[in-house]
């Protein structure tokens, strides 16, 4: 599937903005963005549900756009099951093959493999009331998969699991996409989920598409100060660039100081950047290039202490020390020395949204 310069309209409002975007035959793609992104609007438009206000999508190289929903051949599975609540289980996976006209035989077939696939074998003749909120999901699961779709679209599907549960489903999840090979795009607003699952996850922020990276990538090279931030925890410092040389820049943080980084994209020399610097990547230390700081604020997280340090010519910083590591040892106002590695700097863009 290809979305090439899509854009969706409500009215005046812009939903989605020129969205450019490849999805791979057999990956796990997530869509991940904070409510409101553009996530769901995207799922409906490749579901077929809704068409673009303008742009092409295109599957395997053939224009989709007015195509409707039941001719695309994708299954879909939403948050809240949707599964027929006066059919049993094996009559809601039935109904995709009946009206396939698949024959009684097969269907039958087709119907006690799917359970299995998704342990629920012998529960065919309960009613969906009969089933647990995961076990019900587990049946979408399976309802949108037994027609073997070329796609499999899921919007927020775990959302209204407990966290166990949760978890346990990401990693059915996760088995069922590599046995069966088939093209998954998932919805969520949880990061963690999305990188725990994604071979791909794509950024959503106001209906742009940030970046498109494996998870990796996403935490290790973020491109925007947006997506540094919402993958993971980052600092992000405000700074100008002084210089430029190779793939490095002299930064001039607000603050004052003068940090070595990294950059993404093509800054040039006077451009508006943020610093990012992960909280796990700050230690307490000396040495000459350690920075004098103030601890202002601290937060035990278990495995973790979040402490917050107002930093002299850097600004206001925090630091996760695990737990064991001396995190203990560090109190209100005391003042201790920081080290900023500059190889785990990176400056971005400084674009709006961050
Ligand atoms: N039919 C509609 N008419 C007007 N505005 C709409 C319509 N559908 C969606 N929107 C708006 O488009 C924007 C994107 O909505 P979308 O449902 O894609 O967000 P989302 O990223 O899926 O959010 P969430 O995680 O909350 O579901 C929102 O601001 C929403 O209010």
């Amino acid at each position: 599937m290809r979305f090439s310069g899509v854009s969706k309209h409500y009215g005046a409002f812009r939903a989605l903005c020129d969205i450019d975007l490849e999805i791979q035959r057999g990956e796990f793609l997530t869509l991940l963005g904070p409510s409101g992104s553009g996530k769901t609007t995207s799922l409906m438009l490749l579901a077929g549900f809704d068409s673009p206000t303008t742009g092409t999508i295109e599957m395997d190289g053939t224009r989709i756009e007015g195509l409707p929903a039941h001719k695309r051949d994708i299954g879909v599975v939403f948050q809240n099951y949707a599964l027929f609540p006066h059919l049993t289980v094996a009559e809601n996976l039935a109904f995709p093959l009946t009206v396939r006209r698949v024959s009684k035989a097969e269907i039958g077939e087709r119907v006690e493999k799917a359970l299995s696939l998704v342990h629920l074998d012998g529960m065919g003749g309960r009613k969906p009331s009969q089933l647990s909120g995961g076990q019900q999901q587990r049946v979408a699961l399976a309802r949108a998969i037994i027609f073997k779709p070329r796609l499999i679209l899921l919007d927020e599907p775990l959302g209204a699991l407990d966290k166990n549960l949760r978890e346990h489903m990401q990693a059915e999840l996760k088995h069922l996409h590599r046995q069966l090979g088939i093209t998954m795009v998932f919805v969520t607003h949880d990061q963690s989920e999305a990188l725990n699952l994604s071979d791909r996850v794509a950024v959503f922020n106001k209906g742009r598409l940030e970046q498109v990276d494996a998870p990796e990538l996403l935490y290790e090279r973020p491109c925007t100060p947006f997506v540094a931030s919402f993958i993971g925890e980052n600092n992000l410092l405000d700074g100008r660039v002084e210089a430029l040389t190779g793939g490095l820049a002299a930064i001039r943080l607000e603050a004052g100081t003068v940090l070595n980084t990294k950059v993404a994209g093509r800054p040039a020399v006077g451009d508006r950047v943020k610093v990012g610097i992960r909280p796990e990547h700050v230690t307490v230390g000396q040495g000459k290039s350690a920075f004098a700081a103030r601890v202002v604020e601290i937060s035990y997280l278990g495995d973790t202490r979040r402490v917050a340090v107002e930093c002299g010519g850097i600004g206001r910083l925090t630091l996760k020390i695990p737990t064991g590591a001396g995190a203990d040892r560090v109190g209100i106002a005391d003042e201790i020395r920081v080290v900023i590695p500059e190889a785990l700097c990176r400056a971005l863009p400084d674009t709006d949204g961050a």
